[in-house]
């Protein structure tokens, strides 16, 4: 069924703006040999590519590793929190989100009587974290705690305050058959404590970093639980490997990943900045997260790169709108659009909603008895002619259905131009020396051991010089 339709990638609204064929066939040798390099291991940082073909064999291995403990969970909990951050849990919440019921409660009661998953160890705020802790009252909780490294912060006191809910509320013994790990397979604080608390662990292989990760336990794990058809996602995932990696395909015509990446690169060397992922459903307002954290670790290098930022329309033509059409024209669009509409509401309710006859005299008649997607699909289309007639290179990937494989498909096909796009740049598109920073001041400052003398020398910073600043209100 699947096979037959085709991702597009259809640049027509960014040549309209920008000659950008020239360029792509200067580029093309280029795109080639960082392919070629991605491909052999012979790039930047070659012990971080090993996600490039964990697809092909080993990700459907994790699909039979997985299985039982599905069950297990599913057996005994209709609610599992997810603790993580960054590509720990990214990927996850995105696909999770896009592809099972947005109401909890449908999800549950009407579907497919799968746990419903939470997100916990992404921030280190008390207001979400304690809602959590009061809503979990209503649920039997399970707990699968993701860290590759296994010490970032935000997870691991998450990790610590959920534990001890979970102890108290079901006894130490009962609490460990709820609490499983997805961690690096031989180092770490995590996988420690997985041993010595016997939680079942799953491995995060050492060559996949965070944001190329979804495809690992990390993301199957938790989607497998909810009820998402991993196999089907693994499978697009594997078909986008061959597409793009194939010796026979450097085509740009027909190796989307590459034709991306191409375009990407010239944009910006041609003073476009910023690239917008502009998504049309709410429901997939977490696949532009995960998409700004892959090319925002892997292109914000040496003082250089795209800044990815995202829009969700049409709700944010309401805010955004007049940036995106007369604001300075420094950004693209990129959009991702369904051409199956119907296919957004597939996995739940099957439902078409027509715009229904009212006498309501509110101007809207002219649309009676049209389905809201034609009303969606005029609106992509007037969108995205006003935004290039403002002179915003205007992208477009066109998923033939949101699903599983289609999704799996497009991620694998966006991380691929990622790392050609890196390569292709001269920069190193897996590593993240900058997040190291700000970790380190605050370690130091929460007074980490071994971070003392650094501590002393922040508060200094912070307190020196004169105070800068402008006072409201005072409280009565
Ligand atoms: O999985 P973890 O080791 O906890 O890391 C979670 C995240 O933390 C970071 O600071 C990195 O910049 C991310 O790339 C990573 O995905």
């Amino acid at each position: 069924m699947t096979q037959e339709k085709r991702l597009v990638l259809d640049w027509t609204k960014v040549h309209d703006v920008f000659p950008i064929e020239k360029h792509l066939a200067n580029e093309t040798s280029n795109l080639i040999s960082a392919k070629k390099s991605l491909v052999s291991g012979k790039g930047k940082s070659p012990e971080f590519t090993g996600w490039v073909d964990y697809v092909k064999e080993e990700a459907q291995s994790v699909l039979h590793s997985i299985k039982k403990q599905v069950e297990t969970i599913c057996n005994h909990s209709d609610a599992v929190v997810v603790v993580g951050i960054g590509g720990s849990l990214l990927g996850t919440k995105a696909v999770y989100e896009a592809l099972t019921h947005s109401f909890a409660i449908v999800n549950q009661e009407s579907l497919h009587r799968r746990p419903v998953l939470f997100w916990a160890g992404h921030h280190i705020a008390l207001d979400e974290l304690s809602e959590l802790l009061d809503a979990l009252d209503s649920y039997s909780p399970s707990l699968i705690v993701v860290s590759k490294s296994g010490g970032t912060t935000e997870p691991a006191l998450a990790f610590r305050i959920l534990k001890k809910y979970l102890d108290d509320r079901f006894g130490t013994e009962e609490a460990s058959h709820r609490i499983f790990a997805i961690t690096d397979p031989n180092d770490g604080t995590l996988l420690k404590i997985a041993k010595e608390n016997n939680y079942p662990h799953f491995p995060i292989p050492k060559n996949i970093g965070g944001r190329y990760s979804i495809f690992t336990p990390v993301g199957l794990l938790p989607l497998a639980i909810s009820g998402v058809n991993v196999t089907e996602f693994v499978a697009g995932a594997e078909q986008a490997f061959y597409d793009s990696t194939s010796e026979k395909n450097h085509s740009l015509e027909t190796n989307p990943a590459l034709c991306y990446a191409g375009i990407r690169n010239i944009l910006y060397a041609n003073k476009y900045k910023i690239e917008s992922l502009c998504t049309w459903s709410p429901k997939a307002k977490g696949i532009a997260e995960w998409w700004k954290q892959l090319f925002g670790e892997s292109d914000g290098k040496e003082n250089s790169g795209l800044f990815p930022a995202s829009a969700n329309f049409t709700t944010d033509l309401h805010s955004l709108g007049q940036y995106f059409q007369d604001g300075e024209r420094h950004l693209f669009a990129t959009h991702l659009k369904v051409a199956d509409e119907y296919s957004l509401a597939k996995g739940s309710l099957k439902r078409k909603i027509k715009i229904p006859n009212c006498s309501l005299n509110d101007g809207f008649d002219f649309l009676t008895g049209q389905e809201l997607s034609h009303v969606q699909n005029e609106a992509q289309q007037g969108t995205f002619l006003a935004h290039s007639d403002g002179k915003v290179p205007t992208l477009i990937w066109e998923l033939p259905e949101m699903n599983a494989w289609w999704l799996g498909y497009w991620m694998y096909i966006n991380m691929f131009a990622c790392g050609v796009g890196g390569y292709a740049r001269g920069i190193n598109p897996f590593d993240q020396p900058g997040v190291e920073d700000y970790k380190n001041n605050m370690f130091a400052l929460m007074g980490k051991p071994g971070h003392a003398d650094k501590a002393a020398q922040i508060r200094s910073r912070l307190s020196s010089g004169n105070r800068l600043r402008s006072l409201g209100h005072t409280s009565k």
